[in-house]
């Protein structure tokens, strides 16, 4: 589907029925209706919280511009089944430009936006990268634009939960964006150093544990009871990690002793405070997450005591599933991990901290990505790996020289040309990527070809983030269940800007020999491929990575091969045999098989 830009005549702002009620019946009553509105202008003056007046934003408004501003409501344009308008069409008029002309919905895009815009209460569910942030926040946000034009709107009408500060940073980022300079102080980030004892403003982007501990507080508790009860949309974003967090132990625990996640208590809150309040049926929920199973799906809708209907991108094909049309991710033969996504696995023998530091830096060098995302993951028994401030920082210096001292033993170093290798913290590649979320700032929204960037990250740290053009994530330690390592892998192999598909990425898991074992059962229950890489060898096609070699090992090497070379004058097939042992004699703790073991059983787990 092209865009389309057209003239849409700011009058008919807010009639939302008048355009989609043909076309889209809503499946339950429509959330802050005019009714509603009225009620909400009647009783306040004002739009926009923190103590600001209608009047007050206005002139915010003009201070971002008077012109650009009635320009910007001018823009009008149909995506995703959705009529958007004013900032939003300018942001994605932008994105239409970084990709040459074109910007398409994504699969749960073009199924999900016009049902949410509807005011269908929902989860959608869909591969990590594909664009389940814009799939909510665009029509929920045309939605709030538009009734606000009908009648100003004061205090909280639009909640939005998620699991991590760097979510919340992003998230408020790219709502500022699409509504524009003018209205961007209608989004607050919520923090815990900031004052919340005054009313909060109308569209909140908050961890479900802080509003919890705000509710909790005498001095704000009865500020925050009515502001829940006044709400009309509440987002539930990585919905699995907010309403289904523990393993089954912890569950067995939390029940005996009454506790519940603070997602679960927020939403039971919010259905009670709507039901005092008299709007029972008059709020939306949106979850949204790439891994959903049926207890986060029940855990979401009745937590909140709301009819969700599943909204799910379909999945792909698996070719070992297509067989039986079982199995597979879905069991229905059908997957929904990235198409693009390369899995590779690496066992250092021992896995201690050095050693996996050598491991790591060598394994980045020879993946020859531009950007390289590390991830350090914390749970599980074994396969444990530094995340604390400090083991961070020790992280990211061992980084740091051992990618140094590689290049300066490489005959064809990478870090000529005054590039050089770029080692920082998650935290500081946020804080700039924040920046280009703006419609100004996506145009710079570029490869920066001058580094070989290297981002050090918790994998707590990493839930739903987007940063672009990650190549590949190597993800240290044990990602302790399938969907955490889904969500670390995930960071790669995502839609990027101007790509009209998700690019390929690559992902490896340097991990000790159980957790290796238990990835190979992961990969075959849920249908993607994982071959293991041993040392010398490009992890991403497998082959001899040649110019990791020492000079002894390389002439060691090629007498080998002189070697090979005359027995396979006598006996052809002898090469396959005898290449790999090219390789075992300097690295034996290296294991050196390599496994496709969606398609054989691997002899080295057995
Ligand atoms: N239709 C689209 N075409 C191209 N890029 C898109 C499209 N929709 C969103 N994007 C871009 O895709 C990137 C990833 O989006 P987003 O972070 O929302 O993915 P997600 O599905 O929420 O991922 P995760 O499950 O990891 O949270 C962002 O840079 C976003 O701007």
């Amino acid at each position: 589907m092209l865009l389309t830009v057209a003239s849409w005549p700011p009058a008919t702002l807010g009639c939302r029925g008048a355009w989609h009620a043909a076309s889209q019946p809503s499946a339950r009553p429509q959330c802050g209706g005019a009714a509603e509105t009225e009620r909400r202008a009647r009783s306040s003056p004002g739009l926009g919280g923190h103590g600001e007046t209608g009047e007050n934003l206005e002139k915010a408004a003009f201070r971002g511009g008077r012109a650009s501003e009635r320009r910007k409501s001018e823009t009008a344009m149909e995506w995703g089944g959705v009529k958007v308008t004013g900032a939003a069409a300018e942001w994605l008029q932008s994105q239409m430009e970084l990709g040459g002309g074109t910007f398409e919905p994504s699969p749960i895009q073009e199924e999900a936006m016009s049902r949410i815009y509807d005011g269908e209460s929902c989860c959608i569910h869909a591969p990590t990268g594909t664009g389940k942030t814009l799939c909510y926040l665009l029509p929920l946000l045309q939605r709030f634009t538009e009734e606000a034009a009908r009648a100003p709107a004061r205090g909280l009408r639009f909640l939005i939960l998620v699991p991590t500060a760097v979510l919340q940073v992003q998230t408020v980022a790219l709502a500022r964006a699409l509504l524009g300079p003018g209205k961007a102080e209608n989004v607050t980030l919520m923090r815990r150093d900031a004052d919340n004892t005054s009313e909060p403003s109308n569209i909140v982007v908050a961890t479900p544990r802080h509003i919890r501990d705000l509710l909790d507080e005498p001095m704000t508790q009865p500020l925050w009871l009515r502001a829940l009860g006044q709400l009309d949309w509440v987002v539930v974003d990585e919905a699995d990690q907010l309403v289904d967090k523990w393993h089954r132990v912890q569950r067995k625990k939390a029940s005996r002793e009454g506790r519940v996640l603070p997602a679960v208590a927020l939403l039971k809150e919010i259905e009670l405070q709507t039901t005092k309040a008299g709007r029972r049926d008059e709020w939306q929920l949106v979850g949204a997450t790439a891994t959903l199973n049926r207890r986060t799906f029940r855990n979401v809708k009745y937590s909140a005591g709301i009819d969700l209907a599943l909204i799910r991108a379909p999945g792909s094909t698996i070719p070992e599933a297509e067989a039986q049309e079982t199995g597979g991710q879905y069991g229905d033969g059908t997957t929904g991990w990235p198409d693009k996504l390369r899995h590779r696995v690496r066992v250092p023998i021992p896995f201690r901290f050095p050693k996996v530091m050598s491991v790591a830096a060598k394994t980045i060098y020879e993946l020859e990505a531009k950007r390289v995302l590390v991830v350090l993951a914390t749970t599980g028994r074994g396969g444990r790996a530094p995340s604390s401030v400090y083991g961070r920082s020790l992280v990211l210096s061992q980084l740091r020289f051992r990618l140094e001292d590689l290049d300066d033993a490489s005959e064809q170093g990478r870090l000529d040309d005054g590039r050089f290798f770029q080692v920082i913290s998650i935290s500081e590649a946020i804080e700039a990527a924040a920046k280009l979320w703006s419609s100004e700032g996506s145009r710079q929204r570029v490869r920066d070809e001058r580094h070989c960037q290297v981002i050090v990250a918790a994998a707590q740290e990493i839930r739903g983030m987007h940063l672009d053009f990650i190549d590949a994530v190597v993800l240290i330690g044990d990602p302790n269940n399938i969907s955490d390592y889904m969500h670390a892998a995930g960071r790669t192999c995502r839609y990027q800007p101007g790509s009209a598909e998700p690019l390929e990425g690559t992902v490896v898991s340097i991990v000790e020999d159980s957790v290796a074992n238990k990835m190979m059962k992961w990969s075959n229950l849920s249908g993607f491929k994982l071959v293991e890489v041993p040392m010398k060898r490009n992890v991403k096609t497998g082959e001899p990575a040649e110019r990791l070699l020492t000079k002894r090992q390389k002439q060691a090497a090629a007498e080998i091969g002189e070697a090979l070379k005359d027995l396979d004058d006598d006996f052809p097939e002898s090469y396959e045999y005898d290449e790999p042992e090219l390789y075992e004699y300097d690295e034996p703790e290296f294991r050196e098989a390599e496994h496709e073991p969606a398609l054989s059983p691997p002899s080295v787990w057995s």
